[in-house]
């Protein structure tokens, strides 16, 4: 919606001809909202480098203030330094962001007094329970089983083992591991149901809390064990957010053009770092070298079948290049998207379809048939990926409008800028 109440449409950008462009991107959510976490619940202060600041890490700034942590900033705001401080009751906006709705609900029910949480309209349907029932296991007295529910602390959580069923989000597992080392007894998640989806987000955790000098176990399948110990304050610099490059590679990809992404790590727990992969397997080239990775687009985009399963937050990105390639493809193993921002499957099948596009909604995923696309209004659902993946189909296919570009703030800041950037082929 504009500030007027209407909706707000944005003329997605058309690459007259393949775009060339390097695109330094902000630091990862994921990471960036892990790291304020563990530096509220650490030894002494600690300094963020790189942090992102978008709506989703700005709501954990947030909550973490409300609750008794110093956040100074620095640098533009992407240097954060963060001092803990005994945590206390408020009440936490969380907005539509699952790191902000499943990570601090563990720190609140360390904290002296009741914390209550709501967020957007769209956040209150998403799953919740699971955790919440597991902090109730582990001790926690909470009220309501989704968004607004309250968290009444009492300075102190026993902790111990509990059994979740974590398929419809990894971010209940880590959830409460990213808490578990201040609980009297430490935590033992155990997974009992279908396979837990993100796992690499779960590999994220673990490292960044042994990091931290919490000594995660993880030697028996689906179990995560945290000591109680001391989570020690380390400095941590946030690597770029590599899901929110895949739009812009996807540009290249697109386009049949070449675009560059530096500061790539070398080795990263980021799912996003998935997109070369699969990039190379629709046809185009990605190299990397010397920490930037580029990729060139080739003549025609093949058609690919693909389980999303570990990386379901590229299933936006990847559905629009799908659309636009020469042959079929099977997006596969995603069925938790249903609980994402939006329905994801449903939403996909929907703005591809009113598009011209073939597309149907499967048990777990996507099946999409090459047809030709034309232009007309993309629906963002304020699901920042839904946008992003209209300004990907804009570049090649007449006419498209994206309602609602907006919310593309909830993770990258000024997306609008950095996308212009590409067709001009300015360094961003
Ligand atoms: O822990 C995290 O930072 C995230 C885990 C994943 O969630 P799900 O496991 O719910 O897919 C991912 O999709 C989300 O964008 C970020
Ligand atoms: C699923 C996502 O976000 P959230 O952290 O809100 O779950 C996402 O960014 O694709």
């Amino acid at each position: 919606m504009g500030e007027d109440g209407r909706v707000s449409l944005w003329r997605a950008p058309r690459a007259v001809s393949p775009v060339r462009a390097s695109v330094t991107l902000p630091g990862s959510k994921s990471i960036t909202n892990r790291a304020l976490i563990l530096a509220a619940l650490a030894d002494g202060p600690s300094t963020l480098t790189g942090a992102l600041r978008s709506r989703d890490t700005d709501l954990m700034i947030g909550a973490l203030r409300t609750l008794g942590t110093t956040v100074t900033e620095r640098d533009g705001g992407t240097t954060l330094d963060v001092t803990p401080g005994p945590l206390r009751g408020g009440e936490v906006a969380c907005g539509l962001a699952g790191t902000v709705m499943r990570f601090v609900p563990p720190l609140a029910a360390l904290a002296d007094g009741d914390v209550r949480f709501d967020g957007d309209e769209q956040a209150r349907v998403r799953p919740m329970s699971t955790v919440l029932d597991a902090l109730r296991a582990l001790g926690a007295d909470i009220d309501g089983d989704r968004l607004p529910f309250t968290v009444h602390g009492r300075g102190a959580v026993r902790g111990g083992s509990v059994t979740i069923d974590a398929s419809a989000s990894s971010q209940f597992v880590s959830g409460l591991l990213l808490s578990g080392a201040a609980f009297d007894e430490g935590v033992v998640v155990r997974h009992a149901g279908e396979p837990v989806p993100s796992m690499p987000h779960i590999e994220m955790t673990v490292e960044m809390l042994r990091t931290a000098g919490v000594p995660v176990d993880t030697s028996e399948t689906d179990t995560w064990r945290v000591p109680p110990t001391t989570i020690k304050a380390v400095d941590v610099t946030v690597e770029p957010d590599l899901s929110n490059a895949t739009p812009f590679l996807a540009a290249a990809a697109v386009t049949g053009g070449v675009v560059s992404v530096p500061l790539w790590p070398e080795s990263t727990t980021q799912a996003g770092d998935a997109i070369r992969g699969i990039l190379e397997q629709m046809g185009a080239e990605v190299t990397w070298a010397d920490g930037t990775l580029t990729v060139r687009g080739p003549g025609e985009l093949r058609g690919i079948d693909v389980d999303l399963h570990d990386v379901g937050e590229l299933a936006p990105t990847v559905a629009a290049l799908a659309a636009v390639a020469a042959s079929p493809s099977d997006l596969r193993g995603i069925a938790h998207l249903r609980g994402h921002e939006t329905d994801r499957l449903a939403a996909l099948a929907t703005e591809i379809g009113r598009l011209g596009g073939s597309i149907t909604e499967t048990e777990d995923g996507l099946h999409i048939e090459p047809t030709p696309l034309h232009g007309g209004i993309w629906h963002s659902y304020a699901d920042h990926r839904m946008a992003t993946a209209g300004a990907i189909l804009g570049l090649v296919v007449d006419g498209i409008e994206v309602e609602d570009i907006g919310t593309t703030a909830k993770t990258l800041p000024d997306f609008e800028g950095l996308w212009e950037s590409l067709l001009t082929g300015s360094d961003s």
